[in-house]
């Protein structure tokens, strides 16, 4: 049973959530296959586990950034089977393509604010706009993609017994005025503003995870993932690190909006999964931040994307939009206590590897 609830914090309620779903692991349980009774259960969870320790997994928005990145990396244990779940608003079929056809692969055109029916041991919740741009272009579908989505896939996990995972955001801390966050800090968020949609939304779903863990006994974890980058990026996405590297490559001024001295936490993507995976597969419920300390203004990554990718284009200051936070930087503690986990690479090692993959794309080469 999860170890958190609450914020990391278990305020004061003693009452132990009610017993899971009886169709929890039903799919494998030693009882519903009708032993022998000459065999002990432990002989058969023994063989279960030899046997059919495997795990159907679903991830939603899994066509996306994060989310195919994550495929990648499910798929790589021959034992697990992964459905993907995705409207393709933001992401794309291409990023999954090597698995397209793959017996243990599966890919539904589905949005999450209908219902899924599929039996599954395992829900990634990923699926919602995640760049700025794309999240206000309909924020009434961001939100009811937060609230009604994530409410589905809880419908889904209590039903079929799976744990599930929602992947929610730094955003939730909003302008934070605690530097760095922490998961105890409980934000400072516009709830009216331009931004609301994703981050209330995200808020909601957040609240929703908890909810149904304290009243039904579903198996959550929460991440709270700060800014990730690296290759497979949309790259017109309209987040910071695509537009950048983008830009550079095409020859065109770096847009830094205004004033240049808000600051991130940039991770790179293969972090990010590993941290994901070890938040799904460990004891916690989280919320857990997964991001990497490293900060930097904005004005110091358009810098070092310049001097990294063509020093020869200019830095231009452009006009911001509404509410952009001015900091943002993980405290990471608990994930490197709970989770075991730490970035690996830092954002001079994870530029070039994402260069790498826009020049591809772009179709231009690095010249010698
Ligand atoms: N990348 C980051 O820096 C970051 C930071 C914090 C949180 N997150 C969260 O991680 C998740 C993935 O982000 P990403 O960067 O890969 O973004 P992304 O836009 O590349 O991926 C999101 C995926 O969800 C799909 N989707 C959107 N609405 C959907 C709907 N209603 N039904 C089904 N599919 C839908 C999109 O088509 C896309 O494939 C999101 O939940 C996002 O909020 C990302
Ligand atoms: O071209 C650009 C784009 C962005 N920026 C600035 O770069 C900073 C980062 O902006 P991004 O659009 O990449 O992302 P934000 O940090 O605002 O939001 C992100 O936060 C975490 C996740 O939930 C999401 O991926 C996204 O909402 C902002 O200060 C923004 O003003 C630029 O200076 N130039």
């Amino acid at each position: 049973m999860a170890k958190e609830i609450s914020n990391g914090v278990n305020h004061g309620t003693s009452k132990p959530p009610p017993t899971p779903s009886p169709l929890r692991n039903s799919k494998f349980s030693p009882e519903s296959l009708e032993l022998p009774s000459l065999f002990s259960s432990s002989f058969w969870m023994d063989l279960h586990l030899l046997c059919f320790a495997n795990l159907r997994i679903l991830v939603t928005g899994g066509a996306g950034f994060i989310g195919s990145h994550l495929v990648d990396r499910l798929m790589e244990n021959e034992k697990n089977e992964v459905i993907v779940a995705d409207n393709f608003f933001s992401g794309s079929k291409d990023n999954l393509k090597k698995w397209i056809g793959n017996p243990r692969f599966e890919l539904i055109r589905h949005d999450v604010t209908e219902t899924l029916l599929v039996e599954v041991d395992r829900i990634y919740h990923l699926a919602c706009p995640a760049s700025p741009i794309f999240y206000k272009y309909n924020p009434v579908k961001t939100i009811k993609t937060n609230v009604i989505g994530t409410l589905n896939m809880l419908g889904l996990a209590k039903r079929v017994g799976a744990r599930i995972l929602l992947t929610s955001t730094s955003e939730v801390y909003g302008d934070p005025l605690e530097h760095p966050q922490t998961e105890e800090y409980w934000g400072n968020v516009n709830p009216i503003g331009v931004r609301s949609c994703y981050d209330e939304g995200k808020r909601v779903a957040e609240t929703l995870m908890f909810d149904y863990h304290r009243q039904h006994g579903v198996e959550i974890r929460i991440a709270r993932i700060f800014n990730t980058y690296g290759p497979r990026m949309n790259i017109d996405d309209g987040r910071v690190v695509s537009n950048f590297i983008a830009q550079a490559l095409r020859g065109e001024p770096l847009t830094v909006q205004s004033p240049g001295t808000q600051t991130r936490s940039f991770c790179y993507v293969s972090d990010m999964v590993d941290g994901l995976v070890r938040l799904m597969e460990g004891d916690h419920t989280g919320p857990i931040n997964i991001g990497n300390p490293g900060e930097f203004t904005i004005m110091e990554l358009a810098q070092t994307v310049k001097e990294l990718t063509n020093p020869s284009v200019p830095v231009n200051v452009v006009e911001n939009t509404p509410d952009d936070p001015r900091q943002r930087k993980p405290d990471i503690s608990k994930a490197r206590e709970l989770l075991g986990w730490e970035p690996k690479v830092g954002l001079r090692q994870g530029l070039p590897l994402m260069e790498e993959d826009f020049r591809q794309r772009l179709a231009i080469p690095r010249e010698n």
